[in-house]
């Protein structure tokens, strides 16, 4: 069995270079096609023969080319390695991507005749956390685009709400407090702490940040993972707060974004463990069309390093979780933001948001001093009884427009 590579079947173009082998063993499943018998190896595998998630047309020079006119959007992500039969482990360090975009060896369950199998492998199996919410997003947004493709999202864009200016609210309130502007998370539940508040009213919260000085909001809408919804982000346009808002979404395809827009989101976020360049790049250019801004996350000084390389960034969250084992350290912001990084990032005038485990007016000063102008907080506002109120807990302060 040593040796079992599986390949793209003929005509589909395999170029996801969000797809990676494990580091260590490297157990395969192959599938006979005609006995339907599955065989495990061990060796270097080929890219496996699934679709690729994220729609974009990439030209050979790799800049990036943004068709949006059909349905029909294929991918080509010329750089990824896999056409050169480069290892998916040397694709994997090229892109400095850790979340494999999908199983490798396809869906766990198999059916053969009457039976059901389930081989788990580390092909299969999701590595950690964040990499279990990308696989079911997957599987979730192929099922959605089905029930109302790009052409119908098209079409709904003409009804949605005009967009507001996320980038140009966190500015106008550092100006106006000189403290890091609130991005305020409307969050529910998280897969690290559980149900965080039981009485969740996503409005009223809403409400009760804005009034109390939020600058934007964050809106879960993931539904298996933080009990969020694309309804609690239409409710909370639709009821008038004027606050710009972040769609909270695991984004690994074009198609999320439209779907935000049409759902009243003002910006989108991009997480860079999960994203190769390629689509950092075609994904911020479709937000530029549709005039969103795109948060791009990051959480070490690979990650930064990376999307720093990337023109045109303009707003940089720096995630103090680690998505991968949930560990907070709110020093990660400090550490990302010294030395170059730091003078790249102030040169080019890009916003950063200290993101995650801020709890009290020292830590958020702690992120200030670090070179952050906007925070993100979810949890240390949400517990609290009044979460509206707590936001001058946090800041040791009122930040509210009214004083
Ligand atoms: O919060 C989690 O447990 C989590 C797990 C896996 C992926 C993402 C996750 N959270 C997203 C965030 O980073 C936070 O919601 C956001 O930064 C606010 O963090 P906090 O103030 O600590 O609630």
């Amino acid at each position: 069995m040593e040796g079992i590579a599986i390949r793209a079947p003929p005509r589909i173009r395999v170029s996801n270079p969000g797809l990676f082998a494990p580091r260590s063993t490297r157990n395969l499943i192959a599938r006979d096609r005609t006995l339907g018998i599955q065989m495990i190896g061990r060796g270097k595998p080929n890219p496996s023969p699934l679709r690729c998630a994220s729609a974009e047309k990439v030209s050979k020079d790799s800049n990036v080319t943004v068709t949006s006119n059909s349905d029909d959007i294929t991918s080509s992500t010329a750089d990824n390695g896999w056409d050169t039969g480069e290892s998916v482990d040397d694709a994997a360090a090229k892109h400095g991507i850790r979340i494999r975009r999908r199983p490798l060896t396809g869906p766990p369950t198999h059916m053969v005749g009457p039976f059901e199998f389930r081989l788990e492998n580390e092909g299969n199996t999701p590595q950690n956390i964040l990499e279990k919410i990308i696989w079911d997003k997957d599987v979730e947004v192929q099922q959605i685009k089905e029930r109302k493709p790009l052409s119908v999202l098209k079409k709904a864009l003409e009804e949605a709400p005009p967009v507001r200016d996320f980038i140009g609210a966190l500015k106008a309130s550092y100006n106006r407090t000189g403290m890091p502007a609130l991005i305020a998370e409307v969050k529910k539940a998280s897969p690290s702490k559980g149900v965080l508040r039981e009485d969740f009213d996503p409005v009223h919260i809403a409400k009760a940040y804005e009034k109390n000085g939020a600058a934007c909001l964050s809106v879960l809408t993931d539904e298996k993972y933080f009990q969020g919804s694309f309804e609690n982000l239409e409710a909370i346009r639709k009821a008038g707060v004027k606050c710009p808002l972040l769609c909270k979404e695991f984004i690994i395809d074009a198609w999320q974004i439209y779907y935000a827009r049409c759902k009243g989101a003002d910006a989108i976020l991009l997480i860079a463990a999960v994203l190769p360049d390629l689509d950092i790049k075609y994904l911020t250019k479709i937000c530029g069309m549709l005039g969103l801004a795109a948060l791009v996350e990051v959480h070490d000084e690979r990650e930064m390093d990376r999307v720093l390389g990337i023109d045109g960034i303009q707003l940089i969250g720096i995630n103090n979780r680690n998505l991968e084992t949930f560990e907070v350290d709110i020093s990660n912001t400090k550490r990302l933001l010294e030395g170059e990084r730091g003078g790249i990032i102030a040169e080019r005038d890009i916003i950063v948001v200290g993101e995650s485990g801020l709890f009290t007016p020292e830590d958020v000063s702690y992120v200030q001093n670090a070179g952050v102008k906007a925070v993100l907080v979810g949890e240390s506002l949400i517990k609290q009884e009044d979460p509206g109120k707590a936001i001058a807990g946090l800041f040791g302060k009122d930040i509210s427009s009214s004083v």
